[in-house]
């Protein structure tokens, strides 16, 4: 029997939409919570440093490590304070920038991250307890709104602290709010193929990492960084929360890949790296890669991190691969390993300890970074014999004279002929 006309309308559309709850325009947030001058001269000099990184006028490395998410902003600013502590101690080898991942790509379910479902505690006591036993999840709340303010305030004291910050950006509204307190931006190997994440891309005005797919494809990333490279003209939000027609220019790339591994395995060895650098080169780009210790590349065993830290330094103390890895990725956290979110709700969460991936502990964190500064002398020492005696066979790739680029640009590929962008 055919549907009364009004029923069937309404089942052509939004059937399955429970609710349309409002969200907050990106500039209001921005208004609540300004960007201080400290906070951003941090995302400044963080941007500049990276790029300087990424087009081979600054010989340290870019270092990203910081929880998997964040889900406790105390703990993510303990964190904070210890790593920024070390970032100080370190700055002549490593560029440090804090994870401080707020959406979180899911293989098929599970929480989203703070933005998207925050652990907000009921003011309502007796709505506590009564939540406490039936909650899943961080607290299924979905109250985002009061997400993208944490997630503001967040980086906005991060910022404030003298520490750069480092986000995937998942959802294509959200950098709205945040974005101008980010230094380093990421794009996961679950959306890298994504176009409309390509020309967000292209909007966004800090250096950007490119993951390899989940399933260890590289050229993915390689076609990544080539599309956000160019100017596109599509469908977002300004800063009003208006739906807009956005438009970019092409530029100067800020891109690199990001070598994650994959489900055939790892991909950090020199092997992996060099095929990338082979591919990024065909293909006319700037031939940086960041090396991500987690994810496909530790297997998700989290003390692995660690094995390929040792991989690494012997890559940018010897290798042919040195000079063109510009960047590490570490997962880590106040306390070692990972805890699932239990049935009760978050409330019974251990501190300090990841919800999503397992990660390094920060006792554990310290000697890899260590590492990571060991490796970034040995390659100047690399780089400076090179530059006395001659090229040697090992740095023959990047052809790298151990001299800055005149221009800002082409310091790394200039030497050997090849393309920058
Ligand atoms: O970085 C975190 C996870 O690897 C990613 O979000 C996928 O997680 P899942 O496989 O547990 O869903
Ligand atoms: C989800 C992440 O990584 P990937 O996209 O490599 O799985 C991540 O870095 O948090």
């Amino acid at each position: 029997m055919a549907l009364p006309y009004k029923d069937a309308l309404q089942r052509l559309e939004n059937h399955r939409v429970r609710a349309t709850r409002p969200l907050i325009p990106p500039q209001i947030l921005q208004e609540d919570l300004p960007l201080t001058f400290l906070a951003a001269n941090t995302v400044l000099e963080g941007r500049r440093a990276t790029e300087n990184i990424l087009h081979g006028n600054d010989d340290r490395l870019v270092v990203v490590v910081g929880p998997c998410s964040v889900h406790n902003v105390d703990a993510a600013i303990e964190y904070a304070k210890l790593l920024k502590q070390y970032a100080d101690s370190a700055r002549d080898d490593l560029h440090i920038v804090m994870r401080v991942y707020f959406e979180k790509p899911r293989t098929s379910l599970g929480w989203k991250g703070l933005i998207n479902d925050p652990y907000v505690v009921p003011i309502n006591l007796a709505l506590f307890f009564l939540t406490s036993f039936t909650v899943r999840d961080m607290n299924s709340s979905f109250q985002i709104n009061k997400g993208l303010r944490m997630a503001r305030k967040l980086l906005l004291d991060i910022a404030k602290l003298g520490l750069p910050a480092g986000c995937e950006f998942l959802d294509t509204i959200s950098p709205q709010y945040t974005a101008d307190l980010v230094t380093w931006g990421a794009i996961g190997a679950r959306t890298t193929e994504s176009q409309v994440h390509r020309e967000l891309t292209s909007a966004l005005s800090m250096p950007t990492g490119f993951k390899n797919s989940t399933d260890g494809s590289v050229g993915i990333a390689v076609d990544a960084c080539r599309a956000a490279r160019s100017g596109h003209v599509f469908l977002s939000v300004g800063k009003e929360g208006l739906s807009s027609i956005i438009e970019t220019e092409a530029r100067k790339s800020r891109c690199h890949v990001i070598l994650r591994g994959g489900s055939k395995g790892p991909n950090y060895a020199a092997e992996y790296v060099r095929d990338c650098y082979e591919k990024l080169e065909k293909a006319g780009l700037l031939c940086k890669i960041m090396i991500d210790c987690s994810h496909g590349n530790c297997q998700k065993q989290h003390r692995k991190q660690s094995e390929v830290v040792e991989n690494i330094v012997e890559q940018l103390s010897s290798g042919d691969t040195s000079t063109c890895i510009m960047g590490v990725m570490l997962e880590s956290n106040l306390v070692e390993g990972r805890q699932d979110i239990p049935p009760s709700g978050p409330a019974g969460l251990k501190y300090g300890q990841s919800v999503t991936d397992a990660c390094l502990s920060w006792e554990l964190t310290v000697p890899a970074l260590d590492r990571l500064r060991e490796g970034v002398r040995a390659r100047r020492e690399l780089v400076a014999r090179n530059a006395r005696g001659g090229a040697t066979k090992e740095i023959k790739l990047n052809g790298v004279n151990g001299t800055k680029a005149a221009d800002g640009v082409n310091g790394i590929n200039g030497v050997n002929g090849a393309q920058v962008h």
